[in-house]
């Protein structure tokens, strides 16, 4: 058995950045920046006036109130197109280009209009109500710097800066490959002893939930033959990914069966509970990741060991959200391998957090993970703790 952080730093380790690929604006939500977006436009391109109301000269408007002779209007997108001399102005809407020879806008809440003229009874200095040129960036201006994940933001910056394509990260695709001859597909006739295949569905989501595109192998039997065939589909992709069949029993064939089929083992077995069995290797140049089948250990070992994986492919970091808390009941010493303990998490009165332990943290029980609301991490041989102690916990929130 490894420890945990030699574990994770060997997956890190053989995690090779994908290539870039070019996509439309569209389809960049989520998607990771190769190439920092630059502004092919300046905005505002020439300066505009902030509000509704009248463009003048500072010098006009010195006294109040003072009544100018109107000489056009200035709608967005429609600039006037002649220069404001003295005593004049030009009608002016939000967005509207600032005509030549004017400095300040005047909102029409301040202006009484007679129609060729307009009397102005306050008003500011220059500048007021205009939006300088370039007031927003400048062509050639960093707007979104690479290796961020694309938000809503960073797309509405892109597109106002007059860039339509995206230089992004390629989604990592993820072969997933259940074992077991009892699992079977969600939805199907359950045959006695049979039980669904939450793994795999849970594992796509948590890939694409990561940027990635999973793709599902679906089940091998615990055959030679069944897996061997199934493995077969994975290459072509960035990642192997297997459940179950990780363990010592005779039915635990995917080292066997992967290994005869080539694959180097780099370790088997971690220092941490849930997820013992974790293996990790490389089949023909492509990672392979095997996750234990009990679906608490492949979860939690997906998003420890999974996650940074994925993460590092698209070239993005993957720290760890770690917290910390008041523990809410007592727990023993710990033995040898890590604990990550299913817990529920609350906030006392002095807006401390609590985490409240489940009692019972059978690695088979999907029902109190998916309750819970973050794991109490304990290191090896952890002293026991009392209620009241203080400790560390991962929240679970984006699991
Ligand atoms: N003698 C020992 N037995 C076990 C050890 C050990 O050290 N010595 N380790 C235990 C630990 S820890 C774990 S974790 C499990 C992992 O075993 P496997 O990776 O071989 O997993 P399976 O035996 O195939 O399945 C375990 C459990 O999970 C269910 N399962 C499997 N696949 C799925 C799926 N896709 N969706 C939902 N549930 C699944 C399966 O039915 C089993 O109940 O080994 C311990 N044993
Ligand atoms: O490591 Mo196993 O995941 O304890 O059940």
């Amino acid at each position: 058995m490894i420890p945990l952080s030699e574990a994770r730093a060997r997956i890190l380790a053989a995690a090779k950045l994908l290539p870039a690929e070019q996509v439309p604006i569209t389809q960049g939500l989520g998607r990771v920046l190769a190439a920092d977006v630059v502004a092919r436009v300046t905005h505002p391109p020439t300066a505009v006036s902030a509000m509704d109301g009248w463009a003048v000269r500072t010098a006009d408007i010195g006294r109040f109130p003072v009544t100018l002779t109107r000489i056009g209007e200035a709608p967005a997108g429609r600039p006037f197109a002649g220069t404001l001399r003295p005593g004049q102005a030009v009608r002016i809407f939000t967005g509207g280009a600032l005509p030549d020879g004017a400095d300040t806008v005047v909102v029409q809440e301040d202006a009484d209009d007679h129609g060729a003229t307009v009397t102005l009874r306050d008003g500011g200095g220059p500048g007021r109500w205009v939006r300088p040129a370039g007031q927003d960036f400048s062509v050639g201006d960093v707007g979104v710097h690479a290796g961020r994940r694309l938000t809503v933001r960073d797309l509405a910056l892109s597109a106002s800066m007059n860039v339509p394509w995206l230089r992004v990260r390629r989604r990592p695709r993820v072969s997933i490959l259940a074992t077991g001859d009892e699992v079977v597909m969600p939805g199907d006739t359950l045959a006695p002893g049979q039980i669904v295949s939450s793994n795999s569905l849970a594992l796509c989501a948590l890939v694409r939930q990561l940027g990635g595109e999973p793709v599902d192998l679906g089940i091998a039997g615990d055959s030679a033959d069944s897996l061997s065939t199934l493995v077969a589909a994975a290459s072509g992709t960035d990642l192997l990914v297997t459940i179950g069949g990780a363990s010592v029993g005779e039915h635990d064939l995917v080292r066997s069966v992967l290994g005869a089929a080539g694959l180097e083992l780099d370790f088997w077995k971690i220092a941490m509970r849930p997820g013992k069995p974790l293996m990790f290797g490389q089949m023909h140049g492509v990672p392979m990741i095997g996750l234990p089948g009990n679906p608490v250990s492949a979860l939690v070992c997906a998003w420890l060991f999974l996650r940074p994986l994925l993460l590092a492919m698209q070239g993005l970091p993957a720290d760890d959200d770690l917290r910390d808390a008041i523990l809410a009941r007592d727990m023993g010493a710990n033995d040898s391998r890590a604990d990550f303990i299913r817990a529920k998490l609350s906030t006392d009165g002095d807006g401390r957090l609590v985490a409240e332990p489940f009692p019972k943290q059978d690695s088979g029980m999907l029902s109190r993970l998916a309750w819970a609301d973050c794991l109490i991490l304990r290191a090896p041989h952890a002293p026991p703790v009392k209620a009241g102690d203080r400790v560390q916990v991962m929240p679970l929130d984006a699991l």
